[in-house]
């Protein structure tokens, strides 16, 4: 299908103006939808066909994306808009990135993300908790904790969690994700650098002693199945960028905890724009 590429890249402005296509002679107008309708339906099938193609033009990318990805939607197409990642860090003065806290119930994840939030919150900085307990109320409240729905559990929060850090937010992800390729997939789906995991390296009898809610207690007398330490498998991380771990017998309080990742967060350069 050939056709005239600047007067499809007027068409394209007029109609992204929304003011400048009337003005257009109506047969013009008529030619051009019909031959635009053309070029957009063979460029999908042409996507469909070829799934890694990507198909630029100067407006933005047409692309299929989502497939070459093995999504299940078809005939998508990334719409990009210009106020972008940089224009929003430039308005909150920090970068954008997820704090993937992660390891068993008990290791002190959610007051770890409760004591950074506070930290960064006084410096004036813009950030999310994503709490396990929490989202599992809400948006995945529809999954157990069987490996699969883990599985969909940690796929979903690292989704929001991107859309957050492309928000120009600290978005900090406190959840026990224990299988390390659920993680691994939630890291290669951000630019580098901007995914930075937390190990709370505590040991389990510290956790257990902990047991906070109950749990622990409940899966050793068999009430509860597939409890993540007892008879369900924690991955410990191989590469974080970060370790919490006890001093001998001693585990740091929330705000030193905190501001370990602080640093590191100040180090590369996150905490302004
Ligand atoms: N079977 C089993 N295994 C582990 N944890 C359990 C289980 N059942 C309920 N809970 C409670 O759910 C909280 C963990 O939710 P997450 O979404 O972080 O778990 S996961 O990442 O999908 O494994 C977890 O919260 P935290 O203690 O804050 O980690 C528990 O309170
Ligand atoms: N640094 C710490 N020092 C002492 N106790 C802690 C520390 N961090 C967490 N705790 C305690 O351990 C328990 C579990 O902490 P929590 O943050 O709920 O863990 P998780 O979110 O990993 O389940 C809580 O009772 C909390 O007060």
């Amino acid at each position: 299908m050939i056709i005239n590429y600047s007067l499809r890249i007027d068409f394209v402005r007029a109609k992204s103006t929304k003011v400048g296509f009337a003005n257009f002679p109506l047969s013009c107008r008529q030619n051009v939808t019909s031959a635009w309708s053309k070029f957009v339906s063979a460029k999908w099938k042409e996507a469909s066909l070829k799934t890694s193609t990507e198909i630029n033009s100067n407006e933005g990318s047409v692309c299929n994306e989502n497939l070459s990805k093995g999504g299940k939607s078809m005939n998508i197409v990334w719409h990009k808009c210009s106020v972008e990642k940089i224009d929003r860090q430039e308005l909150l003065q920090q970068r954008g990135c997820v704090i993937w806290i992660t390891g068993l119930s008990g290791s002190g994840k959610s007051t770890l993300a409760c004591a950074l939030t506070r930290a960064l919150h006084s410096r004036g900085k813009l950030t999310y908790v994503l709490d396990g307990d929490n989202i599992r109320h809400g948006l995945n409240s529809d999954l157990t904790f069987k490996p699969q729905d883990r599985a969909e559990n940690i796929r979903r929060i690292g989704e929001v969690a991107k859309l957050f850090s492309d928000a120009g937010v600290i978005c900090i992800a406190s959840v026990i994700s224990p299988y390390r390729k659920d993680r691994d997939a939630c890291r290669s789906i951000l630019p580098d650098g901007d995914f930075i995991e937390v190990f709370m390296d505590m040991p389990l009898h510290v956790c257990e002693a902990r047991d906070p809610k109950g749990l622990y207690k409940l899966a050793r007398a068999g009430k509860i199945e597939g409890f993540t330490g007892v008879d369900d498998p924690y991955e410990a991380p191989l590469n974080s960028e970060i370790v919490i771990q006890m001093e001998g017998e001693v585990c740091s309080s929330p705000e030193v905890m905190a501001e370990k990742v602080v640093c590191y967060l100040d180090a590369k350069g996150y905490l302004q724009a």
